[in-house]
């Protein structure tokens, strides 16, 4: 493997709102080249074409597994990044992996008992391979000022807002923000009167150390998410909101930057900034 020859990218979902935001930081990143693109439609159009930012002779493709056999030829370690759907994600991921090409996902919705088969199975490997619930440097803040705030409070509720072409929910990133909190070995929200749900649902999902998860989906939204502490007589919400997927992107490119260096499934892109 040369160090100086550019890392070479598969993108899944590559005509996807973030696909198509991953393409264009690609083509701009000068020590990375587009190698696939791969998804449903626009088969055989030029992926540059299908984004908008001229042709890449790189046409789109639905074969996985073609690509993948294509990544692993290449002189240099390769990179699949993944922005598809949570449906055959956990198959995807196994599959990159087992042909050697490191896999930076994005997709959301794998549960913790997949990404744990999937660590085993990158371990065996020796394979770098990164699960990245959210990939906004903000939102890795926010995760780490609720860590830090949570030494300090007994109840804490999250929100989740988000567009409502979104198929999961709730979101990987309340769930992962939910797992953070309950990594710090307390439980959360001791109950202060027998609660009764009138309309199931209404006190949201429970996760990790009794988290209550809440997600709401309009359009007009993109990604929002409130981390919200409660004590006696006051309120600390932490915030974040995103207006545009660009916000993502700083995070992509150095996730594939990162996995070349890993020999283990990560998840969470807060452990190797
Ligand atoms: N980690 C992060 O920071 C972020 C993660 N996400 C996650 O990324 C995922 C994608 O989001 P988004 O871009 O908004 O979704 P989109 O629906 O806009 O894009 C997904 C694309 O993948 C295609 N696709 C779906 N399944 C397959 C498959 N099996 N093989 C090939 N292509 C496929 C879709 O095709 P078709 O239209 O035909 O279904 C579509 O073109 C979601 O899980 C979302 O939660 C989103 C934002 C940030
Ligand atoms: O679907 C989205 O849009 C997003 N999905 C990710 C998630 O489920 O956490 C990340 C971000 O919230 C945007």
């Amino acid at each position: 493997m040369s160090e100086n020859l550019p890392i070479p990218v598969i993108v899944a979902g590559a005509n996807g709102k973030m696909g198509r935001e991953t393409i264009k930081a690609i083509a701009n990143a000068p020590d990375m080249t587009l190698i696939g693109a791969i998804d449903r439609t626009h088969i055989g159009e030029d992926i540059g074409e299908v984004v908008g930012i001229g042709a890449l002779e790189i046409p789109v493709t639905n074969d996985l597994e073609v690509m993948l056999a294509q990544g692993a030829q290449e002189k240099q370690l390769s990179v699949v990044v993944d922005f598809t759907h949570p449906d055959g994600i956990y198959d995807r991921v196994r599959s990159a992996i087992a042909y050697g090409v490191r896999p930076v996902i994005g997709t959301t919705g794998l549960t913790e008992a997949q990404i744990h088969d999937l660590t085993v199975f990158a371990d065996k490997a020796s394979m770098g391979c990164l699960i990245v619930p959210n990939f906004s440097i903000g939102m890795i803040l926010l995760q780490q000022a609720a860590i830090a705030a949570s030494q300090y409070f007994q109840h804490v509720e999250i929100l989740e807002l988000h567009h409502n072409q979104k198929a999961d929910a709730p979101s990987g990133t309340a769930v992962k923000t939910a797992q953070m909190l309950s990594e710090l070995g307390k439980t959360f929200n001791p109950p202060s009167v027998v609660e009764k749900e009138n309309f199931a649902g209404a006190r949201g999902a429970v996760v990790g150390e009794n988290i209550r998860l809440h997600s709401v989906r309009l359009p007009g939204l993109l990604a929002h998410q409130e981390v919200i502490f409660g004590a006696p007589g006051e309120i600390y919400s932490l915030r974040h909101d995103t207006s545009d997927r660009a916000c993502y992107m700083p995070g992509v490119l150095l996730a594939i930057r990162r996995v070349l260096q890993l020999k283990s499934l990560i998840y969470g892109l807060e452990k190797v900034l």
